[in-house]
């Protein structure tokens, strides 16, 4: 059985085969506005994205991922709380069953309905899957999603869905420019934490932009018409919401069973 969402593969039992899970700097994290410190030597973000980088998109199982050609610098994040220079690798999405949830990190208890995470990685190191388990090999930048007026940015990628419905689809995309997902004030709260998935490695500085972008309703009701499940197999459709703690889990238990 491999890790999901279910509560027989979720989050709760992702420590049983990534021990890691019980590690000291793990991902999400609620973010506590009032609690975060200012750090004044820290620098704006320095994004620069090639859309001809842009080469396809991917239901894998666990999300929709758009991946990009890593072989040059010309999509690449430098600056922020980072040294050094690190490569845009691929971005993806978090989001749940309704809009009320979905996102990984919270902001003072707050869910929002999708969590955007673009992928970055340590040019010190020679490749993604070697800096994947680094301390400082990776650099996710997070923009949340709210409910709001329709994102004509987002819809490019929502026009591909149909064709990548279920685990394993992958089709060509190109020259999307991934700046177009940003939110126009580049302002981030940062600390060292985890992927969020497993392996869990705890390997990445987090940049979480305090500013959201904004889907509709409906652009929302579209992430969960993919399905988690291949080809021919039950549809199972998917939504990577976690319920983080057991309380979470006892309500579910109780509403269902009351
Ligand atoms: C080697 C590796 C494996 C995985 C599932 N991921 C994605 C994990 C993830 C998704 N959102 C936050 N972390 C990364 C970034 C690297
Ligand atoms: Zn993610």
């Amino acid at each position: 059985m491999s890790w999901g969402y279910k509560p027989n593969n979720g989050p709760q039992k992702w420590v049983e085969n990534f021990p890691i899970a019980d590690g000291v700097r793990q991902s999400p994290i609620d973010i506590v506005p009032g609690q975060a410190s200012y750090d004044a030597g820290l620098k704006p973000l320095d994004l620069k994205y090639d859309p001809s980088t842009c080469l396809d998109i991917l239901n894998n199982g666990h999300s929709v991922q758009v991946t990009f050609a890593d072989d040059t610098d010309s999509s690449r994040l430098t600056d922020g709380p980072i040294s050094g220079l690190y490569r845009l690798k691929q971005f993806h999405f978090h989001w749940g069953a309704s809009d009320d949830k979905g996102s990984e990190h919270t902001v003072a208890g707050t869910k929002y309905p999708a969590e955007l995470h673009l992928v970055h990685w340590n040019t010190k190191y020679a490749s993604f899957s070697e800096a994947a388990s680094k301390p400082d090999g990776l650099a996710v930048v997070g923009v949340f999603l709210k409910i709001g007026g329709e994102n004509p940015n987002l819809q490019k990628l929502l026009d591909a869905f149909d064709t990548i419905k279920s685990k394993g689809k992958q089709t060509s995309f190109a020259n999307f420019d991934p700046s177009t997902l940003l939110p126009g004030c580049l302002d981030y709260w940062t600390y060292d934490g985890s992927l969020t998935t497993p392996p869990l490695y705890e390997s990445v500085t987090w940049i979480v932009c305090k500013e959201p972008i904004t889907a509709s309703s409906g652009q929302m009701a579209k992430f969960r018409t993919l399905l988690f499940s291949a080809d021919g197999a039950a549809p199972d459709c998917m939504k990577t919401a976690r319920v983080k703690n057991e309380d979470e889990l006892l309500s579910k238990w109780c509403s269902s069973s009351s």
